[in-house]
């Protein structure tokens, strides 16, 4: 049955209310179509992630999964040239098009596009296709944003961040290539299974908190953070997606952009932001895993804003006292006083008590078991872990038509 997911709203450029669903009470259809999600098995999660007795995990098999894994990865990089899709182009600037793809279905809706699962003509490997609409990034004003998705995206290169290949446009439409993660949305899982125990939070965090730290080692700002935005891959391990507000910016910025019950109260104030805006939303993040709410929730979202101005959080009794100090000095409006923004950066973040347990350059190496595996049952392709989208008549890959936009998108 089609179903319209609820995730919550970007709000791009002004504070109109344009929220979605409370996100604790999930109308029927959403639980309907989440009931193909395979929730975690709380019985068989482990009592304590206890990162340190990871030990037991058969070295030998990680190694060889992780060598494989490289030789896929540098396959796919076409890194042999003689196969490499990468280096078949079909257009003269040495990009991907349309051509080179089999569209296969819609993986989620945005606000300017949809993301597709897409089969290269060449190699047979599936990609997810994102596809925003021009007029619409241009009616949005988020042109420069999208530009800027593009140019993050190139400029990273880390396990816990998508991978993008490349980009190309036709006249109503641009396209990034990017690699498919099949293990779905953190969010859908996070919905399924209401909350997360406290060690499955924690690993999830630990592996988000590398990628800002590597994000903001690179003077990127990332700006969306929340669970929607965390792709899952076959093993269970994170991939941050959807860079549309990401942006360099090595001194302080004022964009009003975010997603309202993440954004930080230096930005619903209009203030000069910087780094510290991902460590706010770092700390709703942690408690919307640990609670399955977030901390200044209103149906209304004016309301949603002043609650954050506030910054006065309740925090259920069932948290542990070492992630309640983490959480306060992490979701505070005192710039100087939050975490991962005072002069140690990320390390105060991860040399927190909350956070004793994990062995970071393991982690960093994705060497640690993760607490749950998406049961991904047919290989390469499957698409069990996505909800299904009403697909749409697609009318990319037209020629010959005028593009009032032609010169806003140069380098795709
Ligand atoms: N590489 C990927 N592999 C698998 N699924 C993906 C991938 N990228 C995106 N998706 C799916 O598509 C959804 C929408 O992607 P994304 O958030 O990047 O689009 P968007 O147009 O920027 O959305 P929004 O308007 O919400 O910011 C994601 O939430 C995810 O479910």
């Amino acid at each position: 049955m089609p179903y319209v997911s609820p995730h919550r709203e970007n709000l791009p450029m002004n504070l109109d209310p344009h929220i979605s669903l409370p996100i604790t009470a999930l109308s029927s259809p959403t639980l309907q179509s989440l009931e193909q999600h395979q929730p975690i098995p709380q019985h068989q999660l482990p009592p304590s992630l206890e990162l340190q007795h990871q030990q037991q995990i058969n070295q030998q098999q990680r190694q060889q999964q992780l060598q494989l894994e490289q030789q896929q990865l540098q396959y796919a990089r076409g890194v042999d040239e003689s196969q490499g899709l990468l280096h078949k182009s079909t257009t003269s600037k040495g990009k991907y098009s349309l051509k080179d793809f089999q569209i296969l279905r819609t993986l989620g809706t945005g606000s300017f596009g949809r993301v597709h699962l897409v089969r290269s003509v060449h190699n047979g490997r599936f990609y997810a296709m994102k596809a925003l609409r021009k007029s619409q990034v241009v009616k949005m004003k988020q042109v420069e944003h999208t530009n800027d998705e593009r140019k993050m995206l190139k400029l990273v290169d880390l396990a816990f961040v998508i991978r993008m290949w490349g980009t190309f446009q036709d006249c109503k439409t641009v396209f990034m290539i990017m690699d498919y993660i099949e293990g779905g949305e953190l969010f859908s899982l996070l919905r399924k299974s209401s909350k997360f125990p406290n060690p499955v939070a924690k690993f999830y965090a630990a592996e988000v908190c590398l990628a800002l730290e590597y994000l903001h080692n690179h003077n990127i700002i990332y700006r969306d953070l929340k669970p929607e935005n965390i792709l899952l891959d076959k093993n269970g391990h994170i991939k941050l997606t959807d860079f549309g507000f990401a942006k360099e910016v090595p001194d302080v910025t004022y964009t009003l952009c975010g997603t309202p019950d993440y954004i930080a109260p230096e930005v619903v104030a209009t203030k000069p932001y910087n780094k510290s805006v991902d460590w706010w939303s770092f700390g709703i993040l942690i408690f919307e895993m640990l609670t399955g709410f977030t901390p200044f929730f209103d149906s209304n979202p004016m309301k949603t804003y002043e609650n954050i101005l506030q910054a006065q959080v309740t925090y259920p009794d069932y948290l542990g006292s070492d992630v309640v100090d983490l959480l306060q000095k992490l979701i505070t409006k005192d710039l100087s006083n939050r975490l991962g923004n005072l002069q140690n950066g990320t390390d105060d973040v991860k040399q927190h008590e909350w956070f004793d347990e994990v062995i970071w350059d393991r982690l960093h190496n994705r060497d640690i078991e993760t607490p749950y595996e998406p049961p991904i049952q047919s290989g390469c392709g499957d698409t069990s872990q996505f909800d299904r989208y009403p697909e749409a008549e697609l009318d990319y890959g037209i020629e010959g038509v005028d593009d009032p936009y032609d010169n806003l998108f140069e380098e795709f």
